[in-house]
């Protein structure tokens, strides 16, 4: 079967700044359709920005972004209309709906029935009712909460609340799931489940582009991974290329690089070797760098 590299998202020159800061300057940036690629930078090096300019939330300075071909629009519900669905860093659910009402919330882009039809609650709206509600189970079924659709989303477990902002997200019929720190606070367990969930959306079609600062997560999940530092990108491939990659390694140096500890102290071996002190701030506990 040969692969199919048909743009999803394409971010041209994409540049943006905040009065004299550059927070991200002249990024070319592709997903395909049927891939899962990673974002991943040190601190400060321009991903949420860069995220922000893909989502509508922030109109480039300079570049466009278009979505299958399409220039996005500068608005966040119309890029979302357009077909690219996110999640947060932070969670934001509706924290008193229960579990199937935030996934029904996250379909409203897709239901063709307007307010009135809503209000005055005429056959056509049930009907699109019903549709939305069977179409809202598949997805909770999907990511394994259908159990608890009558749950408020406040009482469920962080990994459940993270499970239901993805379910949420689905619902839009997404072509591009846009992912933000998935795994942030998730012990190994949930992480791995995320990673699982991650492959099952892939399988089902729709590309995914994930910010993450777990390198082990990222480089296991990602068909391709892009490393931004301050703000340019600096290399970009599959994930052995980026993890050999030595402008890699030093960009990261400094920076606690969870996941690969074997870089940090690698560094550290190099430094001692050239008499050099060590510039990793990962305390090595292994005798081999001492
Ligand atoms: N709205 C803003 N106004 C001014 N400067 C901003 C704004 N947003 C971000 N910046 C600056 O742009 C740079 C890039 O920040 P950004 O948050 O995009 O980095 P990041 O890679 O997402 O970092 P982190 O991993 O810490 O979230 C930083 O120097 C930041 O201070």
């Amino acid at each position: 079967m040969t692969t199919m590299t048909t743009p999803v998202l394409q971010a041209s020159g994409v540049t943006m700044r905040f009065g004299g800061l550059t927070a991200v300057r002249s990024v070319d940036f592709t997903v395909n359709t049927g891939e899962i690629v990673g974002l991943i930078g040190p601190n400060g090096a321009g991903k949420t920005t860069f995220f922000n300019c893909l989502t509508g939330l922030y109109v480039p300075t300079e570049g466009t972004v278009t979505y299958k071909g399409t220039v996005l629009p500068p608005k966040p519900h119309l890029v979302t209309k357009a077909g690219i669905a996110r999640t947060f860093q932070n969670i934001r659910l509706f924290a008193n709906m229960t579990v199937l009402e935030n996934v029904l919330v996250g379909r409203h882009t897709r239901t063709k029935e307007g307010l009135w039809s809503a209000l005055l609650r005429g056959p056509g709206f049930r009907k699109a009712e019903k549709a939305s509600e069977e179409r809202a189970m598949e997805l909770l079924d999907f990511v394994g909460l259908a159990a608890k659709r009558d749950h408020l989303a406040r009482n469920l477990p962080y990994g459940e609340q993270r499970k239901l902002e993805i379910a949420r997200a689905l619902a839009s019929e997404p072509g591009l799931l846009l992912l933000d720190e998935p795994t942030a606070g998730m012990n190994p367990q949930e992480t791995r489940a995320t990673e699982e969930l991650v492959f099952a959306i892939r399988d089902k079609g729709i590309a995914v582009l994930v910010i993450e600062h777990d390198m082990r997560f990222i480089f296991n999940l990602c068909d391709r991974v892009a490393v931004l530092v301050q703000g340019e990108k600096l290399v970009e491939g599959t994930s052995d290329v980026v993890q050999a990659d030595e402008r890699v390694v030093a960009a990261y140096l400094g920076e606690p690089f969870e996941g690969d500890p074997g870089t940090a102290e690698t560094a550290d071996v190099a430094a001692a070797e050239t008499g050099a002190a060590p510039q990793s701030s990962t305390t090595s506990t292994k005798g081999e760098a001492q």
